[in-house]
């Protein structure tokens, strides 16, 4: 039994000449986390995710999902695209029914069930129904699946601030019962902080931070004091800008930081907007989130 759930070794993913979804991507994620995939639009979120899912295969590098080739780990992984494909003539009742038929005895069905409990129709076709009410079923059809994986690609874009609340507590449920890793991809920050505990942000292709979320914000300050900014050296600056005080800037601490800085632990959310904000500021893979592939070349 792995330990890795995903292992990325100098990934890319080209569509034709042009266009480079992912390049040279180098990551591990541990099981048994619940990962956040931020970055903004474009970034390559749902190109790394279909690769896990085996629906995409890499132009260049190597990657592994829970230890085998992604292909050959389908059956241990549930994947949810962005635009959640499900068959518009069936019923709830129809589709939740072929989930149960096509993963024989790996199928949950109160889990399933308590996706889409409340208001849905079981008797419902799926053409009827609302975006939002869509993702529920493919949802759980994901959750009933009882993967060990579970790729979700903006799982909760289209659901009602509710419905989202009840997707969450579902997820870390299952999760926590199970062992089951989860990868979620989100541009709604706010709530991957409560949820999340491992982080992956994809910026122009490349990963631009990985690792838990406790390792990446607590390698990060946020410091206030007089500058000018080549005050903070040897600190990498990730951002920094003038306030009527003078310098505030978000830094990678590289050692103590001189005292006449305030400093304060930034939050998850403050971390990720100067990263999103500076795009250029160098990555960040915490020890226990680097290629294992990437240290035997090395
Ligand atoms: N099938 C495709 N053919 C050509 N280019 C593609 C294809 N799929 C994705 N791309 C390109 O790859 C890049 C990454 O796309 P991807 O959908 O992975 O981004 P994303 O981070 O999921 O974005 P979003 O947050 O908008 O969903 C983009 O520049 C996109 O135009």
């Amino acid at each position: 039994m792995t330990d890795t759930a995903i292992e990325a070794t100098s990934l890319s993913k080209h569509y034709g000449r042009r266009h480079r979804a992912l390049h040279d991507c180098s990551f591990r994620l541990p099981t048994g986390r619940v990962c956040a995939v931020v970055g903004p639009n474009g970034a390559g979120k749902s190109t790394l995710l279909a690769l896990a899912a085996g629906l995409e295969r890499p132009s260049s590098g190597t990657l592994t999902v829970l230890g085998a080739a992604p292909g050959e780990a389908r059956a241990r992984v549930a994947y949810v695209a962005q635009d959640k494909p499900l068959h518009p003539q069936l019923t709830i009742a129809d589709t939740l029914r072929l989930g149960a038929e096509l993963n024989p005895g790996h199928w949950d069905t109160a889990t399933a069930e308590r996706v889409v409990s409340g208001g849905l129709d079981p008797n419902a076709r799926i053409r009827t129904l609302s975006g939002g009410q869509r993702t529920r079923v493919a949802l759980a059809l994901a959750l009933g699946k009882r993967a060990e994986l579970l790729l979700l690609d903006e799982p909760m874009a289209d659901l009602d601030p509710l419905a989202r609340h009840q997707l969450m507590g579902t997820l870390m449920a299952t999760a926590a019962e199970h062992g089951t890793t989860v990868v979620m991809s989100s541009h709604i920050v706010g709530e991957l902080a409560d949820a999340c505990d491992h982080l992956l942000l994809v910026g122009a292709g490349r990963i631009r931070l990985g690792g838990g979320i406790d390792d990446l914000v607590g390698a990060h300050r946020l410091v206030t004091g007089r500058g000018p900014v080549e005050r903070l050296h040897p600190h990498t600056v990730v951002e920094s800008r003038a306030t009527g005080r003078g310098l505030s800037a978000l830094i990678r601490a590289e050692g103590p930081v001189a005292d006449d800085w305030d400093v304060e632990e930034p939050s998850l959310e403050e971390l990720l907007l100067a990263h999103l904000r500076s795009p250029d500021a160098p990555a960040l893979i915490s020890p226990g989130a680097t290629s294992r592939g990437l240290e035997v070349s090395a």
